[in-house]
């Protein structure tokens, strides 16, 4: 049976990198216009698995996608890897030409796309169109989608070249991220281990809540890690939306749960009376080892 897959639409960057991953293994793509439905695919058992962009270079985690993963649904994590987010300024050229042919971008009104790609390319924007107006869609593809389905409005998107093919649409500048060496993590989440490829790296990724009224609790949490020589390779705080200030912690570390020291630090702070939930153990992928 094919493997089934849900990810954001065709030619996005998700789409893009979920090629590099599964390379030449047979698989179904459910493609959504909203990162809810990628997540709910796999949660109703359409797909095995959902691809979820969760963190860029530029951009730093992307929340909407943290909160879904931490939040709404219960998906182990299965695999990670990173993908660059080479982003370009998309449109119909002819709509675009000044009078002496050559291409204006003082004639774009409007620049659709993902909030995280508009992110990468905010000084871009501000420098060469700061007249347009920004607006944020479901996934890069679906900018495109719109500016290709909407013409002489002066519309252009921030997508992949990918897309500008796929749509018929002109690439009006190329790479236009404010900075270079931009990549995104993805995570492959569902119930089932992935087996399609083998990494000698492994990474487990967690939550710790921490008790009320503990002065120094983080201190203790770090300290359960730091004393058994477990690297951490993230940190972050989020907020627990149950009450304003109280936060979790997300925590990534470069080690799989059953190796020998792991173990002993979760119960460790588990003692303190911190709640821990494990996230994944998964095979962590660098593109180099995907190309
Ligand atoms: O919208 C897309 O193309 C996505 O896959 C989400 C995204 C947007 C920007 C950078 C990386 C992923």
């Amino acid at each position: 049976m094919n493997t089934s897959i849900a990810l954001l639409p065709a030619g996005s960057v998700s789409d893009e990198a979920a090629k590099k991953l599964f390379g030449n293994e047979k698989v179904t793509w459910n493609h959504h216009r909203l990162i809810a439905d990628v997540f709910l695919s796999t949660v109703n058992n359409v797909s095995q698995y959902s691809i979820i962009p969760i963190e860029n270079t530029i951009e730093g985690s992307v929340s909407l996608h943290m909160d879904w993963l931490v939040h709404e649904v219960d998906l182990p994590i299965q695999a990670e890897w990173v993908y660059p987010s080479i982003q370009n300024l998309i449109g119909r050229r002819s709509e675009l030409t000044g009078a002496d042919g050559e291409l204006d971008l003082s004639k774009i009104k409007k620049v659709f796309s993902h909030p995280v790609a508009i992110a990468q390319c905010l000084q871009f924007l501000r420098a060469e169109m700061p007249q347009a107006e920004k607006e944020t869609v479901g996934s890069t593809s679906e900018g495109v989608r719109i500016v290709r389905d909407n013409p002489e409005n002066g519309w252009a998107a921030i997508g992949t070249a990918t897309a500008a093919a796929n749509q018929q649409l002109d690439v009006l500048a190329s790479e236009i991220t404010d900075h270079n060496n931009n990549f995104t993590r993805f995570l492959l989440v569902g119930n089932e281990p992935f087996t399609a490829r083998e990494s000698a790296t492994r990474k487990t990724s967690i939550l710790i809540t921490l008790p009320d009224d503990f002065p120094g609790a983080l201190h203790r949490v770090l300290s359960a890690f730091a004393w058994r020589k477990i690297n951490l390779s993230k940190i972050e705080s989020r907020p627990t939306k149950r009450q304003l200030g109280t936060y979790y912690f997300y925590i990534d570390i470069d080690m799989a749960l059953d190796t020998v020291l792991l173990p002993s630090a979760l119960e460790e702070i588990e003692a303190l009376g911190c709640q821990v939930r494990i996230l994944g153990s998964y095979p962590s992928f660098t593109y180099e080892q995907l190309s």
